[in-house]
């Protein structure tokens, strides 16, 4: 009966079941055999991945955008564009990103919190460099992008803002950065509605060539605007600074400081030298570390000077072995102001810039 079932006529052949049952379990072997090579090629790929130097964040890490554009994924290996740039140690691997995409589609690990930490000021001081030099640190994760909850967002609610930031875990600090909160009135109340134990750092850099700088930014967007001169005074002759410019007001560190001393003690407060950050990057960043309570992960090692560029770079990112400066934007050649504006507006800060000193404890040197 069996072998009608195999065969529908003739008598029973058993060579002819023995050649079917091979040929089964060969299929059955090749199947297994090319499945198992699939898988294989897979983990290759995915350990190749995590281990690519140059494979770069993805598009949502805003941040990015500001620093300069890089190749794309080179298994080849990171190769210094610049004379004098560090290269990456060929055998390290970095950590895979704790908030980054998730090949294996597992649930991202982390919890997206309200930042403990922010970079609340001031505009042209040298935040990026703070942000993307604090964000190497394995104990920090931070926003690429400028949020502006507590400026322009503060209506959308504390769901949306926390909704925007990376997931961490529990032992790491959250950080974000938006520069214009220190001349915000309603910041500080805010920020301290939202946690009074938030951490504020505020990168100050000499009044003068902050508005300078800000007034070259502005100018690289809307060519016509007027003079820095013209926009600076209400009357040069009598030496009338116009106090209502943004690019002068923000330079008035102490005034804007008094809103911040209502809800935070100084202690809270951690101010970074703008200057030093260029001259020292690695000594201002040992502070902020210290600040944030978090070990100095952060060191020499970390920077090298691109002569090109004229400022000090990463020798390697949060997400990349290569090196990495800042983009275009940031180190710009400043336009030509008639050195006799700058001496008045020198005088004109003089006074608050003392006043800024005697209350942070601090001398910037400014004068
Ligand atoms: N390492 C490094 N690389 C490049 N630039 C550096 C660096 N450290 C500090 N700076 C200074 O940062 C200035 C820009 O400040 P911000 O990042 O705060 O600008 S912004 O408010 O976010 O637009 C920028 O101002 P400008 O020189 O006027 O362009 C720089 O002087």
């Amino acid at each position: 009966m069996a072998y009608r079932v195999l065969g529908r006529a003739g008598p029973p052949q058993p060579r002819r079941a023995r050649r079917l049952l091979f040929a089964f379990t060969l299929s059955l072997s090749c199947t297994y055999l090319c499945y198992s090579f699939l898988c294989c090629c897979d983990d290759l790929g995915r350990s190749r991945l995590l281990g690519a130097p140059r494979c770069l964040r993805g598009p949502s890490a805003g941040g990015q955008k500001l620093l300069q554009k890089s190749r794309p994924c080179d298994p080849l290996g990171p190769t210094p564009s610049e004379p004098g740039a560090p290269s990456a140690p060929a055998a390290a691997v970095p950590a895979p990103r704790l908030s980054g995409s998730n090949h294996s589609g597992s649930p991202k690990p982390g919890t997206k919190r309200l930042p403990q930490a922010l970079i609340v000021g001031v505009k042209k001081g040298g935040t990026r460099a703070v942000l993307e030099f604090i964000r190497v640190h394995p104990d920090v994760r931070a926003l690429g992008t400028e949020p502006h909850f507590f400026d322009r967002n503060y209506g959308r609610g504390l769901d949306w803002y926390r909704s925007l930031m990376p997931r961490t875990l529990e032992s790491q600090i959250t950080l974000e950065k938006t520069p214009s909160y220190f001349v915000t009135q309603e910041a500080p109340r805010r920020i301290f509605n939202m946690s009074r134990d938030t951490k504020l750092i505020v990168v100050v850099r000499n009044p003068v060539t902050r508005a300078i700088s800000d007034y070259t930014q502005t100018l690289s967007k809307k060519p016509d605007i007027p003079t820095f001169e013209g926009l600076s005074f209400r009357n040069r002759t009598l030496g009338l600074v116009d106090v209502s410019w943004n690019a002068i007001r923000i330079g008035m560190y102490v005034l804007h400081l008094e809103s911040w001393l209502q809800y935070f003690p100084l202690a809270q407060i951690h101010f970074v030298s703008g200057e030093r950050l260029i001259t020292d990057p690695a000594g201002e960043m040992g502070r902020v570390q210290d600040f944030l309570g978090i070990k100095r992960f952060i060191t020499d090692k970390h920077f090298y000077f691109n002569k090109t560029k004229g400022f000090p770079c990463l020798k390697k990112t949060e997400s990349s072995l290569l090196p990495r400066c800042l983009g275009k934007s940031k180190g710009r050649t400043h336009v030509q102001i008639d050195p006799e504006v700058i001496d008045q507006l020198r005088e004109f800060y003089r006074p608050y810039n003392i006043k800024f000193y005697e209350t942070v404890g601090q001398d910037f040197r400014w004068e």
